[in-house]
Order: C-alpha cells, then sequence, then structure tokens
C-alpha cells in the first residue's frame, strides 16, 4: 500500500515538475529565444511582457484613440488599430509582437504576404485566437489543411461553379423583396416619401435567409431553425476573442461555454434531422447539404456525417457576417457619396430595366460602374480584414528563420492602404482606380492562393444582385444619427450600426413587383 503511496506521489512530481516547465518555457524560456532570435535577423517589435505580452500596451493606446471618424474620413486604422499603426511606423513593414505569450509575426510586406498564403503546407490556418472555433467548425474546410482539406473541397467546390451561381439569384430575389416591403410600409406609415432603417440589422436578416437557403437548399422555416442558433453561436465566438489567453479556458463552465455548448448541439440535431429525412427518402435534395450528402452515400464515402456537419456550420459562419458587412458598408459608401449613388442608378436603370427580377451573373457583368464601387468597397472596408496563419514546423521565409507554431498576421486593410500600391491618395473613396482594372492582383479582400474564399463570387454576387433591385426602387443618405466609428470584430462592422434615411423613388408601392 506504502508503495502504491509513494509511486502515486512520484507521478504527480514529475506531473507537476513538467507542467511547471513547460508553462515556464512557454512565459518565458520562448519568448526570450524567439525574440532575440527575431531580432538578430533584424526584426523587431514591442518588448514582450510576462503572460500578456503586447496585449496591456495594445489596449492601452486602443483607450486612448478618438472615438469615432468623420465620414468621410476612411482611413480608420487610429481607431480601430492604432497600436499596429504605431508598430508599423516604430519598426518597419514586418515586426514581432505578442498576443499573450504568443509569438505573432505581422507584416504589410506584400511580397512576403503573397509568398506566405501562396504555401499552405508551411503556413497553416488556425483558429482566430478563440480554440472554440475549433469545436465547433474543427472538422469544416476554413480550419482544415493538408488532404483533408483537399477531399473536402473536392466535393464543394463543384456548389460554387458559374453555372451553379446563375440559379442563385431566386435566392436572392425573395429575401429583397420582403426587405423592400418591410421599408415600403415603414413609409407609408410615416405619411411621408421616407422613413429611417437600419441596414447593418436588415442586411444581416436578408443574408441569414440567403446563406440558410444555400447550406441546407430548401426555403421552408427548416432554414430559419437552422440560421437563428446558427447567428447566436457566432456571436458567442465573436465575444469569446475577448477571453484570456488561458490554456483550456474554453473547458470553464462560464455561462457562455454553456450557452455554446447547448446551441451547438441544437445546431446539430437540426441538420441531423434533415439529413436522417432525406437519407431516409433516399433523395438526397438541394443545397450544399444535398451535394454533401451526395458524397457520403457515394461508395467512397467522400464526407463523414461528423464532417458534414461542421461544414454546414462553417459555411454559416463563412459567409453570412462577412456578406452583411460588405452590403452595409456599400450601402454606407453609397449614402455618402450622392454622385456615385446617382451614377450607379442610371448604369442599372440603362443596362437592366426589367423590374421585378433579380439580374442575371451575365447582366451583373455589365454594370461597370457597380463592379468597381463594389471593388472600392471591398478595399476600403473589407470585412475581413486579417488573415491569420501558424507555421506549421521551424521554416525559413525570405530569409527570415521562423520557428514553429509562431503566428502570422496579415493586416488586409493595411495593405489595401499601401502608398507604394495604391497612390497617395490610397485613404481616399475613388472607384475610377480600378476603371483598367489595375491593382487587382493587389487585392487581398478574400485572401490569395489555393486557399482563396471559396465564396467570393457568391457572395459578391449576392451584394451587387440585392444593390441593383433596391437602387431601382429607392435612394439612401446617411441619417443624421450615424456615428461613423468602424469596429473590428472578426469582421468589420459599424460599432453603432448604419441608420439610413430611405426615400421611396416610385409612387406606386410593393403592388410594382409583379
Ligand atoms: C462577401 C464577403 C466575403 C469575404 C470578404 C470573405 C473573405 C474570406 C477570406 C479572407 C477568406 C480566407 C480566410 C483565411 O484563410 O483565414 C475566406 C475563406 C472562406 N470563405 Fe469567404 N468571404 C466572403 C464571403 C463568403 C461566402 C458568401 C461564403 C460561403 C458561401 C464564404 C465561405 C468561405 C469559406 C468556406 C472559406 C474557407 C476556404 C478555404 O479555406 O479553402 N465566404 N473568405
Amino acid at each position: 500500500m506504502d508503495q502504491v503511496v509513494v509511486v502515486a506521489r512520484l507521478i504527480c512530481t514529475l506531473a507537476t515538475v513538467v507542467l511547471i516547465s513547460n508553462a515556464l518555457w512557454k512565459l518565458l524560456g520562448r519568448p526570450y529565444v524567439v525574440a532575440r532570435s527575431l531580432q538578430r535577423q533584424g526584426i523587431r517589435g514591442p518588448p514582450y511582457r510576462f503572460a500578456v505580452g503586447s496585449l496591456l500596451e495594445a489596449r492601452r493606446m486602443l483607450k486612448l484613440a478618438p472615438g469615432a471618424l468623420d465620414a468621410n474620413c476612411h482611413d480608420y486604422a487610429p481607431v480601430v488599430y492604432p497600436f499596429f499603426q504605431k508598430w508599423t511606423a516604430d519598426y518597419g513593414k514586418t515586426f514581432l509582437f505578442w498576443w499573450g505569450p504568443t509569438p505573432c509575426i505581422f507584416s504589410t510586406d506584400m511580397e512576403l504576404v503573397k509568398k506566405m498564403l501562396a504555401d499552405t503546407n508551411l503556413f497553416q490556418t488556425v483558429h482566430y485566437f478563440n480554440p472554440s472555433f475549433e469545436s465547433v467548425l474543427g472538422k469544416g474546410m476554413l480550419l482544415l489543411d493538408g488532404d483533408d482539406w483537399k477531399r473536402h473541397l473536392k466535393v464543394i467546390h463543384p456548389k460554387f461553379n458559374e453555372e451553379k451561381l446563375k440559379s442563385m439569384s431566386t435566392l436572392v430575389l425573395e429575401g429583397t423583396r420582403q426587405m423592400m416591403e418591410g421599408w415600403y410600409t415603414q413609409i407609408q406609415n410615416s405619411n411621408t416619401d421616407q422613413a429611417e432603417i437600419d441596414m447593418m440589422h436588415d442586411s444581416d436578416e436578408l443574408t441569414q435567409g440567403v446563406i440558410g437557403q444555400l447550406i441546407l437548399g430548401v426555403n421552408n422555416k427548416a432554414y430559419r431553425e437552422f440560421c437563428i442558433p446558427a447567428k447566436e453561436i457566432y456571436e458567442l465566438l465573436v465575444h469569446g476573442m475577448k477571453d484570456p489567453p488561458i490554456p483550456g479556458f474554453r473547458y470553464l463552465p462560464t455561462r457562455r461555454n454553456r450557452r455554446l455548448a447547448k446551441l451547438d448541439k441544437f445546431c446539430t440535431s437540426k441538420i441531423m434531422q434533415i439529413m436522417e429525412a432525406r437519407l431516409a427518402k433516399g433523395s438526397y435534395g438541394e443545397g450544399l447539404l444535398g451535394l454533401m450528402l451526395e458524397a457520403y452515400a457515394s461508395d467512397n464515402k467522400a464526407l463523414s456525417i461528423e464532417e458534414i456537419v461542421a461544414e454546414c456550420k462553417t459555411f454559416f459562419m463563412a459567409g453570412q457576417d462577412t456578406t452583411a458587412n460588405l452590403l452595409t458598408w456599400a450601402m454606407f459608401l453609397l449614402s455618402n457619396y450622392p454622385q456615385w449613388q446617382k451614377n450607379v442608378r442610371e448604369e442599372i436603370l440603362r443596362e437592366c430595366p426589367e423590374e421585378g427580377e433579380a439580374p442575371s451573373t451575365n447582366v451583373l457583368k455589365k454594370l461597370k460602374l457597380l463592379n468597381m464601387f463594389v471593388l472600392e468597397t471591398l478595399r476600403l472596408y473589407n470585412p475581413a480584414p486579417f488573415i491569420l496563419r501558424k507555421t506549421a514546423c521551424d521554416t525559413n521565409v525570405s530569409n527570415i528563420k521562423v520557428a514553429k507554431g509562431t503566428r502570422i498576421m496579415i493586416p488586409v486593410g493595411m495593405l489595401h492602404r499601401d502608398k507604394e500600391v495604391w497612390g497617395p491618395d490610397s485613404n481616399e473613396f475613388n472607384p475610377m482606380r480600378f476603371d483598367k482594372g489595375n491593382n487587382i492582383s493587389s487585392m487581398l479582400a478574400f485572401s490569395y492562393g489555393p486557399r482563396v474564399c471559396i465564396g467570393r463570387d457568391f457572395g459578391r454576387i449576392e451584394v451587387m444582385s440585392v444593390m441593383v433591385m433596391i437602387l431601382r426602387r429607392f435612394a439612401f443618405s446617411l441619417s443624421p444619427k450615424y456615428v461613423h466609428r468602424p469596429r473590428h470584430r472578426v469582421v468589420l462592422t459599424p460599432k453603432y450600426g448604419l441608420p439610413l434615411i430611405v426615400k421611396n423613388l416610385q409612387l406606386d408601392g410593393p403592388d410594382h413587383y409583379d
């Protein structure tokens, strides 16, 4: 018995020693070694502070930042990430900072960035500083690497080819009509020809409906039952990014972690119900789910049930808020620049005069001004302002030796304002800069290389189709209540929403649809 106690004590002591040494290495040893190695190679950065890294310094600078910007000012770095702006000024285009004890290389060197994004073996995907992302989306393509990612891509890619995207206008049509009907009602109730709406809220509702139908391939309440918990899961994951970088924090039974687990279970069971019903009927159904079920039922079971469920959630998380915010920022710029609004509307009325229908992809291609307008929105207010990677092993990139596990942070929003690429007016709104197709290769809004966004055409077509439909009927201006304060919470979003004044351009109301 005594021997058992001695052995148990020995194991406990050893485990404690291992845990403490591991913690000391991560909190003290590694930061010293990594910082010294990079410093010798000319990569400097803000000093490491025990356990918190650069986070406190960043928070202090954020507190001192202005609360809002003038609506005509598109250089949002001083309010959204003043610390990155300062460190770039102090340490150059590529520097090292510390997310807690984790080393992160930050770079606005386009050549280096493209090299890293092109090499998917060395530079792998990583959860967005919140390990809970992994519990929910771990088996979906956003967070997969290597052969698993290729296998998923092979199954899913056909859903996003040009032919398939042609039929998406029907998904957008219904949601946009509903949104416009809401506006007509509000205008009627106001007894004037205009009303105030919150475009952020409306874009959010509309894009939830569209992506829900794209994923599940159904046009009934089933997609709502999936979208509502999926949206709340997304919000909880975004909140979780503020959690302290403590290993295992996601397993603590906090109120948020418990709610997340409950919702995730509920969302999974909804998807499972739909899948089981379809498999029982022997028909896979429509949408991304139909395509994946077919792959599951094929001889080689290209995707497992668990992977299909993860993909449904992944596509919602990756495609809904990004598209909602792209539409919102486009409407912000359109309302802020009335001459552009007028020109784009005239182009729409000239090129696609047909009422009551969503425009086809062929018509959208003809809308040159609208295309340039959306590109400029993606440049200035790209919904995904950062791309993250981590090194899979010790590596050498552009003659810089980088240790395994180092995070790489690519600030797309800052790269899109590089004066060497975009000229001295890089902070100005000027869609004409895309007139001759120049600099398209420097746009990283949808990433670059093999891991470029699979939904990029879908998202762009969705936003453009909605804009065509609403610009035919309404005029927009910023409400005096609007406060210009972009905010970064995984995606770039207007902190206080986007209150707009919508004005009915036609005297007849909703009947005009038929
Ligand atoms: C319209 C606005 C959108 C923007 C700005 C955007 C941006 C991006 C970016 C920057 C990435 C790369 C992320 C990374 O490597 O860490 C990405 C990946 C991804 N996006 Fe989008 N996206 C948009 C819309 C969509 C839509 C509508 C869908 C789905 C229908 C979608 C699905 C995905 C998926 C599944 C990935 C992972 C692809 C992979 O790793 O191979 N996105 N997106």
